[in-house]
């Protein structure tokens, strides 16, 4: 294989965003920005074996789920995707085929919000494959969704279902099982190697006076303690409020732990004042986008993050993926 001819071989053949003035095969990207518009840029890695294991991931989940991270970084801003550069650690073992499949993974992705591969970087490794993703995307100046947002009185709310990803990497990693390879086990599977990111549900969190948003990478708890710290602020979410899949308690009787938790679920988590939830939540019903009311936000007392369980009100703890502990 060679690396020039690799490079050659995944430069695109057409461009989307006619701002593109000098795109793979220069230094660097050059690109045109708009007047009125904050450019937003976001960069996640993925490691062979610390986020996924080639014994169930193809190259196209892997290149898939490296750019999804990154354009749910950008939704959790309130952010439109744009461009994305693509630096690859490569195993030797790797062939040229299964690298070029890693960026037909992206190009799903890429192709349905229109975004443009601007540019990269490859080098070889004896070891592990890293994959590591750039997105550049734009929000409308001062309309960001930003952490520090969120004020006493909000309404919390989350997009989709939780705790789904962690469910199917159980299952991938065996940790759980199913009696036969029914159609749920493969829906959780899907969740944790295909997240899709909320983009449009950002967007319209955009549109709104104030949201403080977050997408879960980490775990909801995480990403809450996250906008608490932020915006000094108490959060108190309730546990029968958390939306979960049907199945997800059938699986394993961590299922709370996984939706609280798990993390990877690459949905959205946020504030918005009461007034401005009605109208996220018609606009999102309206668009067949599923969001849920799960909590209040609280004037800052000692617990960040708060749980109210049929039982008990406690502290909820700022648990979930963390890479060093
Ligand atoms: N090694 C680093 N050097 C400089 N800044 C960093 C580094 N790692 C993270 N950051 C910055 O810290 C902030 C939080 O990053 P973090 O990766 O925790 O958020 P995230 O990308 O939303 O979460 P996740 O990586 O779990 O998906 C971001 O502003 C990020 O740019
Ligand atoms: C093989 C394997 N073991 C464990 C996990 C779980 N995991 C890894 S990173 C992460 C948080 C988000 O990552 P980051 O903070 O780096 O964006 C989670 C929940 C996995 N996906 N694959
Ligand atoms: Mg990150
Ligand atoms: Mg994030
Ligand atoms: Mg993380």
């Amino acid at each position: 294989m060679d690396e020039f001819d690799l490079i050659n071989s995944i430069t695109p053949r057409t461009i989307h965003h006619s701002s593109v003035d000098v795109g793979i095969g220069d230094d660097a990207a050059l690109y045109t920005a708009k007047n009125g518009v904050q450019e937003i840029v976001c960069v996640d890695t993925m490691v062979e074996d610390v986020h996924f294991k080639l014994s169930y991931s193809s190259p196209e989940d892997i290149g898939y789920k490296a750019l999804a991270i990154n354009i749910s970084d950008i939704a959790a801003m309130g952010g439109i995707p744009k461009f994305y550069l693509v630096s690859l650690a490569v195993p030797l073992k790797w062939t040229e085929s299964e690298i070029k499949a890693m960026y037909e993974g992206m190009n799903e992705l890429a192709k349905l919000y229109c975004m443009d591969l601007i540019g990269g970087d490859t080098v070889s490794t004896s070891d592990k494959l890293v994959v590591t993703v750039t997105v550049i995307g734009e929000v409308e100046k001062g309309r960001a969704c930003l952490r520090s947002l969120a004020k006493p009185n909000d309404i919390v709310f989350v997009t989709g279902e939780i705790g789904s990803s962690a469910a199917g990497l159980s299952l991938l990693l065996k940790e759980s099982s199913h009696p036969e390879t029914s159609f749920e086990t493969n829906y959780f599977i899907n969740r944790h190697k295909r997240p899709q990111p909320r983009v449009s549900v950002g967007r319209l969190c955009s549109n709104a006076q104030r949201v403080a948003l977050n997408d879960i990478s980490d775990g909801l708890a995480s990403e809450l303690h996250e906008i608490a710290e932020s915006s000094s602020v108490s959060i108190e979410i309730d546990e029968s409020l958390l939306p979960v899949h049907p199945d997800l308690p059938k699986l394993n009787s961590k299922w709370k732990e996984w939706a609280l938790f798990g993390g990877e679920d690459f949905e959205l988590t946020g504030t918005i004042s009461k007034e401005d939830w009605d109208v996220l939540e018609q606009e999102c019903c309206r668009l067949q986008l599923p969001i849920k009311k799960i909590g209040c936000v609280r004037e800052k007392t000692e617990s960040n993050v708060i749980l109210k369980t049929e039982e008990e009100t406690m502290t909820l703890e700022k648990k979930g993926y963390n890479h060093f502990k």
